[in-house]
């Protein structure tokens, strides 16, 4: 994977899963497709989340959005999801599957890891990871097992130690915000609720697409 693409795809991660969402999730993520989104993450998990033939059928449904537009598809933690449908990435925690053994199954599949400390990301890099999810970087409601806030310190330490993979952060964000997260010197943002409650997903995405491109400001 070429790193300078990989960091163009990264500068506006969406995320969403049938949960996140009061709307029909294919009228969000094509609104927010037409807003400015970079990359996609299918995230199905938490309460009430869709599963078996349901997960499956969203999953195809919101991956022949993304194929329309050329926008990447990924998902998370469901690697046998994503080796049935074919998607171009994947997106593991610390607690999924091992990073090598994942590695191993997907091929040259695009390989994402939340990591939370330099050893983590050291070991994940050893692992053959493509890009780094760092956060929560500020409080979020979204993920109820997330870890301490991090801030944006993280994102600075990790770059201090000469740690250059491309790197998005994630949690909390929105277009107040987001460009302090590029300035701490991540690659790009990577948002759930700001877009996916979003009254108008199309507008959240082009706000937060403005202050993701550093020349804004
Ligand atoms: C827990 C997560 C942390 N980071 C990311 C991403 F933004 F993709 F890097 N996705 C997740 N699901
Ligand atoms: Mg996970």
């Amino acid at each position: 994977m070429n790193t300078l693409k990989l960091k163009e795809w990264l500068k506006l991660y969406f995320i969403m899963g049938s949960n996140n969402c009061t709307k029909n999730p294919a009228y969000i993520l094509t609104e927010a497709i037409k807003g400015g989104i970079t990359l996609f993450q299918f995230r199905e998990k938490g309460d009430h989340c869709l599963l078996g033939e349901h997960k499956y059928a969203l999953a195809r449904e919101l991956q022949s959005i993304c194929r329309e537009y050329k926008i990447p598809f990924i998902v998370n933690d469901d690697i046998d999801l994503a080796l049935a449908i074919q998607a171009d990435g994947v997106h593991i925690g610390q607690d999924d599957e091992d990073i090598q053994k994942v590695r191993n199954r997907i091929g040259n599949m695009l390989l994402g890891v939340s990591v939370h400390s330099y050893a983590e990301a050291l070991s994940a890099m050893d692992a053959g990871a493509d890009y780094f999810g760092l956060g929560p970087i500020f409080p979020t409601n979204t993920k109820k097992d997330a870890k301490p806030v991090q801030g944006l310190s993280f994102i600075q330490e990790l770059r201090r130690k000469r740690i250059h993979i491309p790197i998005v952060g994630i949690g909390g964000i929105n277009p107040q915000n987001a460009h302090l997260v590029m300035d701490a010197g991540a690659d790009g943002v990577s948002v759930i609720t700001a877009i996916s409650k979003a009254d108008s997903p199309y507008q959240a995405a082009a706000e937060l697409k403005l202050r993701t491109n550093l020349d804004y400001q």
